[in-house]
C-alpha cells in the first residue's frame, strides 16, 4: 500500500490527524526510568507504544538521533513501529535537498536504510533534487512550502511575478512534482493565512502542519484554514508538548494523555 492510502486508512480508523513527532533530546529525557546507552531507543519505544493508538503518524526527526551517534536506535525505532504498530506510517524528518546525485542517496538512507515510509525534503534545488524520492512511488515526499520559524519569510515570502514564493513552491507541487500522487506540503501551524492560501490553491493535497504545542500554533485556526471540504487533508504535527508531558516514572502515560488531548482539541473544529 502506497503511503498516503496506509495515512488515509489509518487516520479514518482511529479518526485522528494528531502526528507525534519523535525529537528525542538527553538533558530531557527522565532519568530515573530510562538511562545507559539505549535511552534514547527505549524512551522513544515507550512513547510510540504508548500513543500509537492515538496518532495516525510518527515522525522521528533525524538530527536528534544523528547528533547523539544514535542512527542505529532510529533504525530499530521505525522498525519496532512497522512490527508492533503496523498501518502507523512512520515521516522520517530530515529535510534533505541536494544535486541528483547526491540526493538518491538521501533518499535510499530514508527508505531503504530506516525504512521510513515517507521524507521531508527542501525544494530549494529545484526539481531535480527532489525526482529521486518523487520517483518512490510508494514512498510520501512531504515538500517544504511554508515553514513554522519565525524567519520562514525571508525568502520564503520574497515576491516572484507578483506572488510570494512559497506559493509558486505549491503551485509548481500540485501542477508538476505530483505525477505519482505521493507529495505533501510542509505548512506551519504558526501561519493561518498562509495555510489557508495553500489550501486555495492545491486542492485536496494532504498537508504536515508542525508548530502546534511547543510553537505556540492555534489549533482551531489550522483546522478552519487547512483542512479539506471532508474535515481531513491534514497531519497536525506535535513533538515537545508530547514527548515532555511528563518527566517521572509516568512519562509514557503523560504522553498518552498529552496526545489524546492534542487529538480531541484537533477533532473538536473537523
Ligand atoms: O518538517 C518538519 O517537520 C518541520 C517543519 C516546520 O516548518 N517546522 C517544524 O517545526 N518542523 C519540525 O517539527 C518538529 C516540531 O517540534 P515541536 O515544536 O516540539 O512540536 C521539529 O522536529 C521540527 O524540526
Amino acid at each position: 500500500m502506497t503511503f498516503l492510502r496506509s495515512l488515509l486508512r489509518r487516520s479514518h480508523a482511529r479518526n485522528s490527524l494528531l502526528c507525534a513527532g519523535l525529537d528525542p533530546e538527553p538533558a530531557k529525557l527522565p532519568h530515573a526510568v530510562v538511562s545507559g546507552s539505549d535511552a534514547v531507543f527505549e524512551f522513544c519505544r515507550a512513547i510510540v507504544d504508548a500513543t500509537a493508538d492515538v496518532v495516525c503518524a510518527f515522525k522521528p526527526q533525524i538530527a536528534h538521533f544523528a547528533a547523539l551517534g544514535a542512527e542505529d536506535a532510529l533504525r530499530r525505532l521505525i522498525a519496532h513501529i512497522h512490527t508492533r504498530h503496523p498501518g502507523v506510517p512512520v515521516i522520517l524528518d530530515a529535510k534533505r535537498g541536494d544535486i541528483g546525485s547526491t540526493a538518491s542517496h538521501y533518499a535510499s538512507e530514508a527508505f531503504d536504510r530506516y525504512g521510513a515510509d515517507a521524507a521531508t525534503v527542501n525544494p530549494y534545488l529545484g526539481r531535480d533534487s527532489v525526482q529521486p524520492f518523487l520517483d518512490r512511488a510508494d514512498r510520501g515526499v512531504v515538500i517544504l512550502c511554508r515553514t513554522s520559524n519565525p524567519g520562514s519569510g525571508e525568502f520564503q515570502d520574497l515576491l516572484v511575478d507578483g506572488r510570494p514564493l512559497y506559493q509558486h513552491v505549491a503551485q509548481r507541487v500540485a501542477a508538476d512534482w505530483n505525477g505519482n500522487g505521493n507529495c505533501m506540503l510542509v505548512v506551519g501551524a504558526t501561519w493561518p493565512k498562509e495555510l489557508a492560501q495553500v489550501r486555495a490553491l492545491v486542492g485536496t493535497m494532504p498537508f504536515l502542519v508542525p508548530g502546534i504545542g511547543a510553537q505556540g500554533g492555534d489549533v482551531e485556526a489550522v483546522v478552519r484554514n487547512g483542512a479539506t471540504p471532508d474535515g481531513g487533508g491534514l497531519v497536525i504535527s506535535s513533538s515537545r508538548a508530547i514527548l515532555y508531558a511528563g518527566s517521572g516514572r509516568d512519562f509514557a502515560d503523560a504522553a498518552r494523555a498529552a496526545a489524546i488531548e492534542q487529538r480531541d482539541a484537533i477533532n473538536r473544529w473537523r
